[in-house]
This record gives C-alpha cells, structure tokens and sequence, in this order.
C-alpha cells in the first residue's frame, strides 16, 4: 500500500492531527443494557518530526485509546485523527501469537508491519541482537526457538519493542509503556532507539506511569485526564504541573 506523501516531509511538518476527537465504548450492564464510557472528550493537538511526546495522565484518562485511536485501531465517535504514513503501535498488547517461536514471531511481525519476507530476512539479525534475547550462540539456549508464551514479560516486550523499533524507521511510532518492561541496559538501549528514530525526523508518541523517563525521553508531553486534554506542552513544564495537581490531592473529574 502506498503512503501519500510518506518520507517527503520536512522536519516540523505535522505528521499527526488530532481534530476534536471523541472516543466512547459501549460497556455492557446486564441483559439488553449497556451503558456508554467516554473515553477521549474533544482532544487535538498537532505532533511535527522530530517530536517525541509523552502522555500522561492519571488511570484511565484516555492515553491508550488515543494511542490506539493514532495507530487507526480504534474509531472515533466524532472528530478526525489524520495521520502521515502509516503509524507502528508497539505496546505491551501489540498482536504476536503466543503460541508461535519468537522467531516465527519475528516474521509475523515483520509482515504485519509492511515488510517483505527478504527485507525481514536481512534485518533478522538486527533484531534478535537488539532485543538481547539468547540466540543459540556462545552455548546459550535458543529463546528464539520457544513459544512467546513461555517467555517472561520482560522478554516479551524487548522482542516486541525490537521488532518494531528495527525493523525500519516509521513516520510515526507509537510506544505503550515498552520501556517500563526491560532491564536498565535494555531500557537505555530503547532509549537511544527512540532518539534515533526521533532524529531520522519522525514523531515517537510514549505513554509511561515514569515522569523520569517521559522527562529523558520526550521534549513535549500531553497531560490528558478524564479524556480531556489539560495541558500540552514541554515535558517539564506538563509533568511538574501534573505532579502539583497529583500532590495537592485534587481528584480527577467524574466521567
Ligand atoms: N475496551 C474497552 N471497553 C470499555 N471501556 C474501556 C475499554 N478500554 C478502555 N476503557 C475505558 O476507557 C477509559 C480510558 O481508558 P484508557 O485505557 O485509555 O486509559 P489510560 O489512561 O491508558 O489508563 P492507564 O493509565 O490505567 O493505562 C477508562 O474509563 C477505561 O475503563
């Protein structure tokens, strides 16, 4: 599938336009009833190249869904989110099957996201080194060789993370608090990744519960709550503000 206009873009040209987005599930209550949870209540904002932005925000005040809303897996209920290209969700949920090696999964994943069957081969490698995962090699075991399912969380999201962190750079990548998961090693190793994707001029989107690593990785945050947007604007400025307002013991809106 083509991209319109994917890689023609100047730095600082918007590569995601969120227009009054509003996202809301249906919640089932009991036979025949149902009740309605508004999710996301009139968000916009415009994220350029070369932006890194963070969201943050209190349990449940709509950051996963406006990810997931960017990465077009979730409609919206009224509003538009336009996006450049074709953005990458890696997140904890992101779809690889458990029952499947991590290598099978690494092709898998590689097709889902647009590759060809020889691009992946040739970035094979690439991968597995980053995710750190033993390979076989140096007398280790093969965790490539194992189902995903037997492997620990932490494992799990570093081949997750290096699938779609390496495999190619995206206009837009969407992180759902990978980097929360892994070791300190593993940990700078994304965040180097992130810095590099975010210099080959795309926009990296982070959702992560750490202010330190919204602080160290993302230059601009967006502090939803309620699904309403509260502030937008440089890192610093939005998580001291939000860590004022979570001190002070307000309490979010009702929804
Ligand atoms: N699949 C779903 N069905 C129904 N309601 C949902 C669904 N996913 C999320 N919600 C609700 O939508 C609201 C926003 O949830 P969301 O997961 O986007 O918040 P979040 O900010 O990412 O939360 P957290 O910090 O806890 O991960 C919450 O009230 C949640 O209960």
């Amino acid at each position: 599938m083509a991209d319109p206009g994917a890689g023609a873009a100047a730095p600082g040209a918007p590569t995601v336009i969120a227009d009054a987005v509003h996202i809301a599930y249906t919640v089932p209550t009991g036979p025949g009833t149902h009740r309605r949870v508004h999710a996301v209540r009139g968000v916009g904002f415009v994220a350029r190249r070369g932006e890194s932005i963070g969201l943050i925000g209190s349990n449940g005040s709509g950051k996963s869904t406006l990810l997931k809303a960017i990465a077009g897996l979730q409609q919206t209920e009224s509003g538009r989110v336009y996006t450049r290209g074709r953005p990458a969700l890696l997140g904890v949920d992101a779809a690889l099957m458990g029952d499947l090696s991590g290598e099978r999964n690494v092709i898998l994943g590689g097709l889902a996201m647009g590759m060809s069957r020889s691009g992946i081969a040739s970035r094979y490698e690439g991968i597995v080194d980053f995710s750190g995962l033993p390979d076989g090699r140096d007398g280790r075991e093969n965790a490539l060789a194992r189902p995903m399912r037997t492997y620990s969380s932490g494992m799990a999201a570093r081949l997750r993370f290096a699938i779609a962190a390496t495999a190619r750079s995206h206009d837009v990548l969407l992180v759902d608090e990978a980097l929360a998961t892994g070791d300190a090693r593993f940990q700078r190793r994304s965040r180097r990744r992130i810095d590099e994707l975010r210099a080959a001029a795309g926009t990296v989107f982070l959702v992560a519960h750490s202010h330190a690593t919204i602080r160290e990785t993302c230059d601009r945050a967006l502090w939803l709550e309620a699904g309403t947007l509260r502030m937008d604007g440089p890192a610093e400025e939005v998580t001291a503000a939000y860590e004022e307002f979570t001190r002070t013991g307000a309490t979010p809106p009702d929804e």
